[in-house]
Order: C-alpha cells, then sequence, then structure tokens
C-alpha cells in the first residue's frame, strides 16, 4: 500500500495479463456479523483486509466474539445470539457496512453501546433506521446531530420488541437500512413471524440480493414479496454454515473490466468474480459491453479486451450499479459522445458527495461535466483537452481507483492522486496490483551518482520513500560481485574477467526488505566494509562485468518509477532519466560520515586510512575505461558538505517537482 502524500502515475499505454482481487467489502462485513451472531464456528475464506473490515472484527471482538486464524482463513466462534460483554464503545471509522447493521443488531441484543466514527460518518445520514428501530421499542439516543452518527444505544428486553405490525422502513437513501434491519431482525423471529415493508422506492436492490443470500447460507430463508414486503419466518435462527467462501469484489473488478476496455494490449484476466456473482455490481460488466469493452466470463472470471474505440457514449440508469458507475464516468472520457449516469442520488451521501467530487476532479482533467442532484454528464475529452492534474480523493477509495483510469490519456499526461492510502478501505494493494498489468515505455526514474560516501544511498532512499518509488543500489551489485569473486578464490584482474563477468550474469541475488541475500545468505553486512568496496571498486572496472549487470539493473526500472544510485546511473544505465543529481561532498566531510557510518555498525576504522580509501576508489571510479565516474551533462549538482540529509532531500524533491506538469490541487 502507497502511503505517500501522493501517487504520480506517468502516462500509461498498454495493460494486459492477470489479477486477483481481494474479496468482497460487502459481503466480508456481512459475512464477519452473520457468523458473529450464528450458533457454531465459521470459517471463513478469502476475507476482504482491508480498515473497513478491520474495523467490523474490532468491534466484534469488543463484543467477545473470539476470532482466531486458521492458516489464510478466519475462524469465528459464533454468538449465538448472547452477547459476552454489556457495554461498549466502539468506533467503526467510515464504515457503512459496519455502522447500519450493528446499530439495527445491538439495538435488539441487549445492552450499553456507544458506536461513533470518523468525522465523515457523522455527517453520513441514519435516521432512518433509528426511527424503524425506535418503532419496534428500542432505544437509541443521537449523540451529536439528530438524524446522524454518533449514537448511544439502551438495553432493552427482545420480549418487549413490538413486531405484531409490519416494520416500516425508507429505502429510498440507502438499502443499508433495510440490509441492517435483516440481519438483525431474526435474532427476533423465534417465535414469531417478522414483516418488514419498504417505504418509497428501494434504490441499488442487487445488494439486498447479497443480503438474502447470506442470510440464506445461515440458516434464515426470507420470503421476498416484490420490494415492497419481506418476510422473516417464524423460528429463523443463525446457524453457522461452517465454511464459507467471500467471491472478489466486484466493484473492484470495474477498475480492471475498465482497464481491458481502455488500454492497448492483450486480455486483462480478472480472477475470483465472473458469471455466478451474487454482487449486482457484476452488472457493470453490461455498462462495459455498452460502451464497446469485449468481455468474456466463466463462472469466476472474466476476461475483457478493448472493442469499440474510442469507446460508445451511454445513457444509463446506473441506480444498480451505484459503487462501480464511478468507473463509467472516467470512462466517458474515451467515449464517442456525452455519457449520462442517471439516479444516483446515493452517490451524494456515500464516503463522501461522490457527483460533487467526480465533477470536480473530472474538471481538472479539462473534461466538460454536468451534474444535478441525481446525475451526472461527462463529455469525452480529445487528445489536446487533456490536461496533467492533480487529483483530491476526499478519503474516498473509489474516486482514487478510478481516476488511475486517467493515465491512459492519449495526451500522455501524468496523473497525480493525491492521498492514495485511501484504497485501503476496501484494496489495500489496488494500485501494486495495476502496476502488475500496466505497461509504459517511460517509466520515470532519478539518477542520484556521485563519490563514495556522499550521502547517495540515503538520498536515494529518502527520496523514493517520498514518491513511493522503487530504489536501485547499484553499487550494492558491484559489492556482491567482489564477494562472490572473491568466494570464488578469484582476483580483479583481466585474465578472471570473463569468468567474473559470468558469476555476475549469474548472481542468485534477491533484496528483501533491506536485506541483501546471495543464495539465501545474508550478505547485507559482509559487502559493507571498506575492503569489500575496494573489490568492488576493482571488479567495476571491468568491462564484461558492466556489462554483464546492465540488464539486472535495467530491470528495476518498474511503476510507478525508480531512484537509482551508483556512478553510472545517469551516464550510463539509465541515459534518458528525466533527474539527474551529481552528488558530492568535500573529502573530509565524506570521511567523517563514513567514520560515523562504521562505528555506530560496531565496525572499527579511523578517519586517516577511511578518507584514503575513498579517495583511492574515486580515483580507480573517474579514471577507469568504461563508465567513468563523471556528472552526465545534463545533471543537476548538488554540493551537501553543509546540508542535512533533509535539506537534501527537499532539493532533489523540488527539483523533480519542477520537471512535472501538475498544477495546484
Ligand atoms: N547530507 C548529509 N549530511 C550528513 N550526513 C549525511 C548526509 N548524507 C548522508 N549522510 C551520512 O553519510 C553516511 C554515508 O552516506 P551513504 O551511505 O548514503 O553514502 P553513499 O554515497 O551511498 O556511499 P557509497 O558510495 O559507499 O554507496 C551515512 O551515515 C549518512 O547518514
Ligand atoms: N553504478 C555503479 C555503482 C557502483 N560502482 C562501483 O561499486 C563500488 C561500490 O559502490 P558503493 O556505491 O556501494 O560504494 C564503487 O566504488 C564503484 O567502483 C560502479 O562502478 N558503478
Amino acid at each position: 500500500m502507497y502511503s505517500t502524500p501522493f501517487l504520480d502515475l506517468p502516462p500509461l499505454e498498454a495493460a494486459s495479463g492477470t489479477v486477483r482481487l481481494p474479496g468482497s467489502k460487502s459481503i466480508s462485513n456481512r459475512v464477519l456479523l452473520l457468523a458473529a451472531l450464528a450458533g457454531g464456528t465459521t470459517t471463513v475464506h478469502d476475507l476482504l483486509d482491508s480498515d473497513d473490515t478491520r474495523v467490523m472484527l474490532n468491534a466484534l471482538s469488543a463484543l467477545g466474539c473470539r476470532i482466531g486464524r486458521e492458516g489464510a482463513a478466519l475462524r469465528i466462534e459464533g454468538l449465538d445470539g448472547q452477547l459476552r460483554t454489556a457495554s461498549a464503545k466502539l468506533f467503526l471509522g467510515n464504515a457503512g457496512t459496519a455502522m447500519r447493521p450493528l446499530t439495527a443488531a445491538l439495538a435488539l441484543l441487549g445492552g450499553e453501546f456507544e458506536l461513533s466514527g470518523v468525522p465523515r460518518m457523522h455527517e453520513r445520514p441514519i435516521g432512518d433506521l433509528v426511527d424503524a428501530l425506535v418503532q419496534l421499542g428500542c432505544r437509541i439516543d443521537y449523540l451529536g446531530n439528530p438524524g446522524y452518527p454518533p449514537l448511544a444505544i439502551h438495553a432493552m428486553s427482545l420480549d418487549a420488541l413490538q413486531v405484531d405490525a409490519p416494520i416500516r422502513v425508507r429505502g429510498d437513501v440507502s438499502s443499508q437500512f433495510l440490509t441492517a434491519l435483516l440481519l438483525a431482525l431474526p435474532l427476533a423471529s423465534a417465535s414469531r413471524e417478522i414483516t418488514i415493508d419498504v417505504v418509497g422506492e428501494l434504490i441499488s436492490k442487487p445488494y439486498i440480493e447479497i443480503t438474502l443470500n447470506l442470510l440464506a447460507r445461515f440458516g434464515v430463508v426470507v420470503r421476498r414479496q416484490g420490494w415492497e414486503r419481506f418476510v422473516i419466518p417464524a423460528g429463523s435462527r443463525y446457524r453457522s454454515p461452517g465454511d464459507i467462501h467471500v467471491e472478489a469484489d466486484a466493484s473492484s473488478a470495474s477498475y480492471f473490466i475498465a482497464l481491458g476496455a481502455i488500454a492497448r494490449g492483450d486480455v486483462i484476466r480478472i480472477e475470483g468474480v465472473g458469471a455466478d456473482s451474487i454482487q449486482g455490481d457484476i452488472r457493470f460488466v453490461e455498462a462495459a459491453r455498452q460502451m464497446g469493452a469485449k468481455v468474456e466470463s466463466g463462472p469466476n472470471w472474466l476476461a475483457v479486451s478493448r472493442g469499440a474505440w474510442p469507446l460508445k457514449a451511454i445513457d444509463l440508469d446506473a441506480n444498480h450499479i451505484p459503487d462501480a458507475a464511478m468507473t463509467l464516468a472516467v470512462m466517458a472520457l474515451y467515449a464517442d459522445g456525452p455519457c449520462l449516469l442517471r439516479n444516483i442520488a446515493s452517490w451524494r451521501v456515500k464516503e463522501t458527495d461522490r457527483i460533487e467530487a467526480m465533477a470536480q476532479e473530472l474538471r481538472k482533467l479539462g473534461a466538460t461535466v454536468e451534474d444535478g442532484p441525481d446525475f451526472i454528464r461527462v463529455h469525452p475529452l480529445g487528445a489536446a483537452s487533456w490536461r496533467a492534474a492533480t487529483i483530491r480523493t476526499y478519503d474516498d477509495h473509489r474516486v482514487a481507483m478510478c481516476f488511475s483510469l486517467a493515465a491512459f490519456n492519449p495526451a500522455g499526461m501524468p496523473v497525480r492522486i493525491l492521498d492514495p492510502h485511501c484504497v485501503a478501505k476496501t484494496f489495500p494493494d489496488y494500485f501494486e496490483t495495476l502496476f502488475s498489468v500496466a505497461q509504459t515505455a517511460d517509466v520515470p526514474v532519478i539518477c542520484i551518482d556521485g563519490p563514495t560516501a556522499s550521502g547517495k544511498g540515503t538520498l536515494a532512499v529518502a527520496t523514493a520513500y517520498q514518491l513511493g518509488y522503487h530504489y536501485l543500489d547499484s553499487g550494492s551489485l558491484y559489492r556482491v560481485t567482489g564477494l562472490a569473486m572473491r568466494r570464488a578464490g578469484l582476483e580483479a584482474d583481466a585474465a578472471h574477467e570473463a569468468q567474473i563477468a559470468e558469476l555476475a550474469r549469474q548472481l542468485p541475488l534477491r533484496f528483501i526488505k533491506g536485506q541483501v541475500l546471495l543464495d539465501d545468505e545474508d550478505v547485507s553486512d559482509a559487502i559493507r566494509t571498506e575492503a569489500a568496496g575496494m573489490d568492488a571498486s576493482r571488479v567495476s572496472a571491468l568491462p564484461a562485468v558492466r556489462a554483464a549487470l546492465l540488464a539486472l539493473q535495467k530491470s528495476f526500472r518498474r511503476l510507478p518509477g525508480l531512484v537509482a544510485d551508483g556512478r553510472d546511473m545517469g551516464t550510463v544505465v539509465f541515459p534518458d532519466a528525466r533527474l539527474k543529481v551529481y552528488l558530492t561532498a568535500n573529502a573530509s566531510q565524506r570521511a567523517e560520515r563514513r567514520h560515523k557510518q562504521l562505528i555506530s555498525k560496531g565496525i572499527p576504522a579511523t578517519l586517516d586510512s577511511l578518507r584514503a580509501d575513498l579517495e583511492a576508489r574515486d580515483q580507480r571510479d573517474s579514471s577507469r575505461s568504461v563508465a567513468p565516474l563523471k556528472p552526465a551533462p545534463d545533471a543537476r549538482l548538488l554540493d551537501n558538505s553543509s546540508q542535512s540529509v533533509e535539506q537534501s532531500v527537499e532539493q532533489v524533491l523540488a527539483w523533480w517537482q519542477e520537471a512535472q506538469p501538475f498544477g495546484s490541487a
């Protein structure tokens, strides 16, 4: 997951490959609650691991539910309708799929509870659900604004519940109110039938189908009369199904379906969700086909590729796919005419006001957008009209994910996504998954070259961290080659050049969490001695060794970008890098820094010998015949002799920012 303040997506050109998506949020949180309420133990497979499911799991643990791991699965011992705790304060973040059903379940289960969330959760309506529960005799107080969380739920007895008359609940603001009642009321139906009547036109019906489907798997079969009346039979009781599998998230699939439709390249294969899905958002496939995407499917897979191009404009009542429809709003930029998404008023009460957010951010890309209380119309963008934009994400995972598709624009503009970590709500590895299938010929690279101990590695690591980029310590490759040479009993001379080059070509090398592994042995410390540095310098002067390591170094150039440090990053390995920095510091400073560094690691060293070593190394590195140490003609020179690490990082980031075409957020 990217925890950087922003993530820059370079212009993307094509995409192909296979993605396996995380579990559905809607199914995951319903299954967790049902497993907790049921009798017996449930083993949940393929559960989504995200902010919203963590919030639900924490709440269930606080209520006394025992939850453990069983391999990759989760084992939940059901409470069988009996809470083990009589009071709790539950923080539910911005998870509507936790706040609404827990409100209903806890109101019936008896006890004193406080339910709160992040500020946005306190702006998301819950009054219609509370009204329905109060009709039943439940006792709930608003702790802030009437109609919104936070809530105080007070103890009551199930016997006192008034369920003789049908319970009325509004269905036209959020279908989660009805879902909450459907999940909670079987707790009170042991001896009596309970009827729920929906007031107003029920929105997002497919989510209710998910609820009914999962209730049935936990032993409660609800009778549905149209979409107006739902009857929970007398004698209903939750029983664990034993094992249950969560299918992949169909809303998350929408980004990769769109990717297949937009990007050049072979097929995008999506695994974990397909034609047999119980999720309403699978119907996004119909909308994508309507826009021209070629989609094939099997029970739990989809294969998508570009069909019509440009995409075909649509006019769609998107009420049945409210979450996935946001993706259509970005696809509309690539259409042959304006696209209209209608009947989407529920967007306004989601993680943010999504109609407003989408309109604002699409306009930043250059699009003409019209919006109203329950619709958005997006006009396509010609190649000349796209602008590089900094996309605000409003702490809304779906805004972040769907705007990543704008990086495929024909103008070759990058897209900056602010607060990319918001995808943690449902798809923590979204961007990594996107990068595993997206392709571009121009992955951005920042090169930092310079003499020994000038601080290249420190600066490069910090810069890569700030940008969410990969990092290449090219010196470590020469150091490992030097070590392998020693272990093979060779000398760094022309007579052994071919043998050492062969060793370099076949290095069984892996970089894992900051460790350098050679044939599974951790050699991170062994390659950091001054002697290892000298050996590295000697082998690096052999042309065949440099040639042998070239492809390996280039292979580090992966999305979203790379910061590479060494001696010839800007001159030889990545001559097309957008920013090249040549970092220097005076020799006495460098010797002092290296001295401190070694002493802090418990490695004995003297200042004089260190200075002599580093000057000898610089001399050899600068005077060799191939790829000598020198600034690239287009490098920025940075002398950090009197700078702190933070100041050098700031300088490099400022140069990088200067080279970007983004306006302000
Ligand atoms: N601007 C700076 N101010 C003070 N100390 C620094 C600065 N930059 C780096 N250092 C310190 O200097 C030491 C050497 O830095 P670093 O290992 O990054 O250098 P390097 O150029 O990558 O070395 P090598 O050439 O051996 O790979 C580290 O202990 C680091 O913390
Ligand atoms: N691109 C590079 C990187 C390093 N070298 C040689 O390796 C030695 C060790 O490098 P460190 O950065 O880890 O100190 C260095 O002295 C160079 O001789 C290189 O040639 N090219």
